[in-house]
């Protein structure tokens, strides 16, 4: 298995290029069933979660062609074409192994009329249920059974608009209805939906598809249903947990990087307690620019659906705050086992205290290298940034889970000045 060596002490110079957004990617593939006519993406990343993807529409009979690059962009083109659909089957096998797999029920219960999805599980964050996707697929006149570990979803007449009313806000449970309700007849409004930027990249390339989407990006979305979509050509966003990521990375390490192609705009609350603990965030015209000016200082956090502090961004700030001028306060909110890095950040030096949803970081000085390992994508990025000013070794096992959402990492790391290297262990 591969593991990741840093060794620490290396303040970061130069040019980072951020990839197209995991989460903007894993909505964006699943639309492809919706047309038989060919969608084509844009600044793809390179990422274990987008194989895994195209691996499900493939089985669904679904074809995905990778086009090479775009000039100018980072990531690759790929040409997914829905032109039949060979099963509305989405099995256990490929289900258990990334939950956006899900996303695959809106899509073809509203172009076949059925599909039969594998209940994902829950994950090492938290229990992560999806009684809201369901609820949804109801309220469009969806009939749902959960039989033996599967979602079977059908509908006899097609589907037809209605309101979905959210009592918590979900992204997928969101992206589910949008991608349903597009071809559902008459009008849908969905209430209390999620307002992530990644929902509005999908909204937009719906649109583009020929859909007829408004209020995207605010609560309340409106839509109304079509009889058929056609095919479009889209780039994916940014991403945001990327970019902000790689900010954490100056944040631990010191020195100055330009995030080329990230937007600041999306980047939202996270630009903010960026500069909250201390580092100099501003937009370029290639991307934003972050600076540390000096030791990171305390700032308070609590997690909540955007606009708010994303859950996803929590670990990363937790290892920058793990070495920040005085005690700093981080309160997740959406998943409540979240803070799978705190022991490991400790066996690194950190001083962090658990209770409840609650983490209490204290400050320390610096940190030491150490074995770790994390059971999460986030997590792993965690110690990855804990690595980089820690003094000595650090080697980061279990680096599966950062090839889900971190495209090149080594590469990207080490060509600003990061000494990290993958080894296999053969
Ligand atoms: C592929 C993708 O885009 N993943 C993101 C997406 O995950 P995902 O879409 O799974 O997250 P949700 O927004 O749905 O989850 C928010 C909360 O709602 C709960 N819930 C959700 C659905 C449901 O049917 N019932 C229910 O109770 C969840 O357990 C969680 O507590 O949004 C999360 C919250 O920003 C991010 O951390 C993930 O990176
Ligand atoms: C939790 C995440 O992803 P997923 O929803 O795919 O598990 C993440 O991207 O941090």
């Amino acid at each position: 298995m591969d593991k990741i060596i840093i060794r620490g002490g290396r303040p970061l110079s130069g040019r980072i290029a951020i990839s197209g957004a995991k989460n903007a990617a894993l909505t964006l593939m699943p639309a492809a069933i919706l047309t038989e006519e060919p969608l084509t993406l844009r600044n793809l990343p390179r990422l274990a979660d987008v194989d895994t993807f195209g691996h499900l529409l493939n089985q669904h009979g679904v074809s995905t062609l990778i086009e090479g690059h775009r000039r100018g962009e980072f990531g690759r083109v790929m040409t997914i074409k829905a032109a039949r659909l060979t099963t509305t089957l989405a099995p256990y096998d490929i289900v258990r192994k990334m939950r956006a797999s899900v996303l695959v029920l809106g899509p073809l219960l509203a172009r076949a009329g059925e599909a039969t999805v594998s209940l994902p599980g829950g994950c090492a964050i938290g229990n992560r249920p999806v009684d809201l996707h369901l609820k949804a697929m109801e309220a469009l006149g969806a009939e749902i059974e959960v039989t033996s570990g599967y979602v079977k979803a059908t509908t006899a007449k097609g589907l037809v608009g209605g309101r979905i009313e959210f009592p918590i806000v979900s992204v997928g449970a969101t992206e589910n209805a949008l991608m349903a309700a597009v071809l559902a007849k008459g009008e849908t409004v969905i209430e209390n939906a999620a307002r992530e930027p990644e929902i509005v990249d999908l909204a937009n390339c719906l649109n583009a598809m020929g859909a007829k989407i408004e209020g995207h990006g605010t609560s309340t979305i409106r839509v109304q249903g079509r009889t058929s979509l056609h095919g479009a050509t889209y780039a994916v966003m940014p991403d945001r947990i990327e970019a902000g990521s790689y900010a954490c990375a100056v944040g631990t390490a010191g020195g100055e990087v330009e995030l080329v192609g990230a937007d600041l705009a999306t980047l939202g609350v996270v630009a903010d307690r960026l500069r909250d603990a201390g580092l100099e965030v501003e937009a370029t015209e290639g991307g934003v620019r972050v600076k540390h000016t000096g030791r990171i200082q305390a700032i308070d956090i609590e997690t909540q659906p955007f606009p708010g502090f994303p859950t996803d961004m929590q670990a990363q700030f937790m290892a920058m705050l793990a070495l920040a001028e005085g005690t700093s306060h981080l309160t997740e909110t959406i998943f409540e086992n979240r803070y799978m890095h705190v022991p490991e950040l400790a066996r690194m030096g950190a001083d962090i205290r658990v209770s409840g949803r609650t983490a209490e970081v204290h400050g320390v000085a610096r940190l030491t290298g150490a074995q770790v390992m994390a059971t999460d994508l986030r997590a792993s990025m965690s110690l990855v940034l804990a690595g980089l000013a820690a003094e000595g070794e650090t080697v980061v096992n279990r680096i599966y889970h950062l090839d889900r959402g971190y495209e090149h990492l080594e590469e990207k790391l080490s060509g600003a000045g990061a000494d990290i290297e993958r080894v296999s262990d053969g």
